[in-house]
């Protein structure tokens, strides 16, 4: 499976470990974040992301900046995004199983490396629940 991945300065390292992670069982990484840890643009790099998204390309995508705030506003304008925030892998659970979340923004400056990258985990093998989540998901869009 192809994960699309990004990240502004503040996920710099954060991003380098779940990468590190998910290669090392068998994942193909699209990596557009940023590599340096000088300061860039976070809707540079989540745009990237929500666009392989939003186009089907990848089934999944991960960004991450310092407070996951503004990647998830830039992802969340895409028609077939759902991008949730989390911070804890109980919610990374309810964003796959009742929201059927195809993008986890992770705030870097909020969570250590060892919590992000699990929450990695649970967001790729966390499936979504459908039933009266699936209606409540089809009423999400705005025509
Ligand atoms: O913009 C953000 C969330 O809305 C991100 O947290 C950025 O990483 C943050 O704003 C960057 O702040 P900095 O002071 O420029 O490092």
């Amino acid at each position: 499976m192809t994960i699309s991945i990004g990240n502004d300065h503040a996920g710099t390292d954060y991003k380098q470990a779940i990468v590190k992670h998910l290669e090392a069982k068998g994942y193909t990484i699209n990596n557009y974040g940023t590599d340096s840890f000088d300061s860039v643009d976070y809707p540079d790099y989540a745009h990237l992301v929500s666009k392989d998204v939003n186009d089907k390309k990848v089934e999944f995508g991960i960004l991450i900046c310092g407070s996951a705030n503004g990647v998830a506003m830039t992802a969340n304008k895409y028609a077939n995004v759902r991008a949730g925030l989390c911070w804890s892998k109980e919610i990374v659970s309810l964003i796959r199983q009742h929201n059927n979340a195809n993008i986890l923004c992770i705030p870097a400056r909020f969570t250590a490396i060892h919590q992000a990258v699990d929450m990695v985990d649970t967001f790729l093998n966390t499936e979504f629940e459908g039933g009266r989540h699936q209606n409540r998901v089809n009423k999400i869009a705005c025509s």
